[in-house]
């Protein structure tokens, strides 16, 4: 009879049955499938507000310990509540420069007056640990990386459409008007470079957000190397 079933008489029973009950807790919690057979790292690009950090959060929270998040190297100072070698690795102009002269970035860019980049050797550290890491990177990079032959997998996130792109920056409330209009104008162009054959592994389209993420956790659990 509904209302009179009581959880604490279920556990007992259970309990009593067989194992005890944080060994079902973590049966139930344990995620499935946490070694992908392919390690490669996984680059994810997409336009600005199509919802990769929401993709990736979501496999680095179903999968904790499997990913890791590339940490970029920047020679900005750090924002309050930037914590050093978790946002970003800070550092001076010449180290930049220096690194990047030693072939030391897989990819690297400049925005307004500040450098940024990727280092191999942060993506190896994370790769010696047995973690796949995964880079959140824009277009350009995406070209880099591909044209320095690094091996990994890229995934490019589309929207449904412009009109939902623009619902979505609009609706994370982040960016003042201009800029969404710089990343709307940005986002054609890469809808248009997604376009070329071969540039990516695999295209999702974040429409509804649970079945793009099936798509990106079954991509990346694939049994076999693309
Ligand atoms: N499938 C979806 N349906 C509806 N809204 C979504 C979906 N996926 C993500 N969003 C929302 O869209 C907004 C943008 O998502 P998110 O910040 O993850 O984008 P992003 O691609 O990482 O952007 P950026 O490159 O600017 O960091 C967020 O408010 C998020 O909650």
């Amino acid at each position: 009879m509904r209302g009179t079933f009581q959880p604490s008489v279920l556990h007992r029973t259970l309990r009593s049955l067989c194992c005890p009950l944080p060994r079902f807790r973590s049966f139930a919690t344990m995620a499935p499938m946490d070694l992908p057979t392919d390690k490669r790292p996984l680059v994810i690009s997409g336009p600005s507000g199509v919802g990769k950090g929401t993709l990736y959060k979501l496999l680095f929270s179903r999968h904790p310990d499997t990913f890791a998040l590339s940490v970029s190297h920047t020679t900005r100072g750090p924002r309050p509540g930037e914590q050093p070698g978790v946002d970003y690795h800070y550092v001076t102009k010449e180290e930049f420069l220096k690194l990047r002269e030693e072939n030391g970035f897989v990819e690297s860019a400049q925005f307004g007056d500040n450098l940024y980049g990727t280092s191999k050797a942060t993506i190896e550290e994370q790769s010696a640990k047995g973690k796949i890491v995964v880079l959140d990177i824009e277009m350009e990079g995406v070209k880099q990386i591909k044209a320095s032959g690094f091996p990994a997998r890229y995934v490019f996130i589309a929207p449904p459409s412009e009109e939902e792109l623009e619902r979505r920056l609009r609706g994370r409330g982040t960016e003042k008007e201009e800029s969404i209009q710089k990343r709307l104008t940005q986002a054609k162009v890469e809808l248009a470079f997604a376009k070329t054959p071969g540039v990516h592994d695999k295209i999702i389209v974040n429409d509804d957000l649970d079945k793009a993420y099936k798509e990106l956790e079954e991509f990346v659990y694939a049994a076999k190397e693309v």
